[in-house]
């Protein structure tokens, strides 16, 4: 494809997607044509005015052969590329070679079962206290005009709890600090990465509304960081036995030494990094899985049978149950396949470097990169390969049934998928047993809407720093 501006720029994706700007939007909105067009699962995008030439690809043998032990060695995450989320400091996803191996030993300890545990009595706790201070337990129905801002908030809540140690109420008033304005000031924060990296920072003090939000956002998230280490230090000489979560460990590494230890620059990357990218994927795909379990409800009834086999409506889940839950685990994970938060994976090939390509029957052929070579996954294609994923547009769970967790291609492949993979399906399963063994999802339509027009209408996507549904209204019934 040839273009004038790059799609991974700064101007294209503030225009709209057309067939001259394909923007960032044309993973999404070209998903089921560009690569049949091309009549190839890869193709690469060729700027002719400004920015630089990416490969993309949407098969998942060629991904396999960029992201394996040996794709990491063979290709780096360019610093230009993760800039945007380097702003505080170097981390864990940002850097490459010795440095991610280090900052993955240090905060790898942290995911441990002992913390999956926690994560599950948490979000089993927060779903209670969510569930009486927004007034359902005494509603037979409740109306929820957006999910996101509730998915946001238990994504939010669950993450401080279980890698800050910090025990943020559901009811803000209760608490020093507001989960809402935190949450805001996040969603800010990511949606103007490419303003805060282009502008100087004199600029964000201007009598400019625009401006002095994104610069507000970011006063309340240092602010919240600042006080998470100020706390920490406090915290630590009251409960020195509280030691395993992943800010404890960061924390750690600024005392220790050599190949453990760590920068306050790195302390804060890493510290923003997990708060980021560990609750907005999070309610992304709960937006979706909700919205589309509400709408086939002949797949939620399955769900809800399920959940009744393992533990009757008015016993307590516990984290012993999830590994009986792997049917709810597979709407998620369907759910996220349609709506892949991390849509993204960037590379930059440090050596010159041969890609095989394959079709239905096997190799066909191959790429040929040279050294700085730009390459990204597009797990929007990929996840609506037909060859992988047969009738991609469907909502079908069960592709996922008895798929091993080290294939889960949501999480992306090979030695860098995500770390807090465990971390996020467990509390994807917990929340979503909860919510469905006491309420029946519905949808809520407008007038004269069939369920067909609610889905194109509802389920259409964002594309952001991550990607996601728009505002989902749905309605709870409850069950019992
Ligand atoms: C459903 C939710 C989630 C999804 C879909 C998701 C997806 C991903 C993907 C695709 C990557 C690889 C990015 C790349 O290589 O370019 C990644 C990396 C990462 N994720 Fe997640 N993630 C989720 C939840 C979480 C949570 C809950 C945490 C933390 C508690 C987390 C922390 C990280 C970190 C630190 C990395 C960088 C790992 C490395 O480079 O070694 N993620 N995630």
């Amino acid at each position: 494809m040839r273009v004038p501006l790059a799609p991974i720029s700064l101007i294209a994706p503030i225009l709209p997607c057309c067939g001259i700007n394909p923007g960032l939007e044309w993973h999404w909105k070209w998903r089921n044509q560009v690569y049949q067009r091309f009549r190839s699962e890869s193709l690469s995008i060729i700027p002719f005015l400004f920015g630089q030439p990416f490969l993309y690809t949407s098969s998942i043998e060629v991904a396999n052969q960029i992201l394996s032990s040996q794709g990491t060695q063979n290709f780096k995450k360019s610093a230009q590329f993760v800039t945007p989320v380097a702003q505080y400091g170097s981390n864990l996803f940002t850097s490459n070679g010795a440095e991610w191996r280090r900052h993955r030993r240090i905060m790898g300890p942290a995911f441990t079962n002992d913390t999956y545990s926690m994560v599950w009595d948490e979000t089993a706790s927060i779903y209670s206290e969510m569930c009486s201070a927004e007034g359902w337990d005494k509603l037979q129905t409740v109306n929820i005009p957006v999910v996101n801002s509730l998915t946001m908030k238990v994504a939010l809540t669950v993450l401080t709890r279980c890698a800050y140690g910090q025990h943020l109420p559901w009811n803000m008033s209760e608490g020093a600090i507001d989960v809402h304005q935190l949450a805001e000031a996040l969603i800010i924060v990511s949606e103007t990465f490419m303003e805060r990296i282009v502008l100087p920072s004199w600029v964000f003090k201007l009598p400019i509304s625009h401006l002095r939000k994104i610069e507000a956002a970011y006063d309340v998230l240092t602010r919240h960081m600042d006080g998470l280490i100020q706390g920490h230090r406090v915290d630590a000489v009251d409960k020195p036995s509280r030691k395993y979560d992943v800010f404890s460990l960061l924390l750690d590494a600024r005392e220790a030494e050599g190949k453990l230890s760590m920068t306050n620059h790195e302390i804060m990357g890493n510290t923003f990094f997990v708060l980021w990218a560990g609750h907005e994927t999070m309610s992304h795909i709960w937006d979706a899985t909700i919205g589309l379990l509400a709408l086939y409800e002949d797949i939620q009834d399955e769900m809800y049978n399920e959940i009744i086999q393992v533990v009757a409506t008015d016993e307590r889940l516990s984290f012993k149950d999830a590994n009986k839950l792997d049917k709810i685990l597979c709407c998620f994970l369907e759910a996220g396949r349609l709506f892949p938060a991390g849509y993204l994976l960037m590379r930059q090939a440090t050596t010159d470097t041969v890609l095989t390509t394959y079709d239905e029957n096997g190799p066909n052929g191959s790429i040929t990169l040279e050294t700085g070579a730009n390459v990204c996954i597009d797990m929007i294609g990929l996840h609506y390969n037909p060859r992988h994923f047969p009738h991609p547009e469907d909502y079908r769970p069960s592709r996922w049934y008895g798929v091993p967790e080290t294939e889960l291609s949501l999480f992306s492949l090979g030695p860098r998928a995500c770390i807090g993979r465990k971390f996020a399906l467990t509390q994807a399963c917990c929340f979503l047993t909860h919510l469905l063994r006491d309420w029946k999802l519905e949808i809520i339509l407008e007038k004269e809407e069939s369920r067909t027009q609610w889905r194109s209408r509802v389920l259409d996507a964002k594309v952001n720093m991550t990607f996601g549904v728009g505002d989902v209204p749905v309605r709870l019934v409850r069950r019992v």
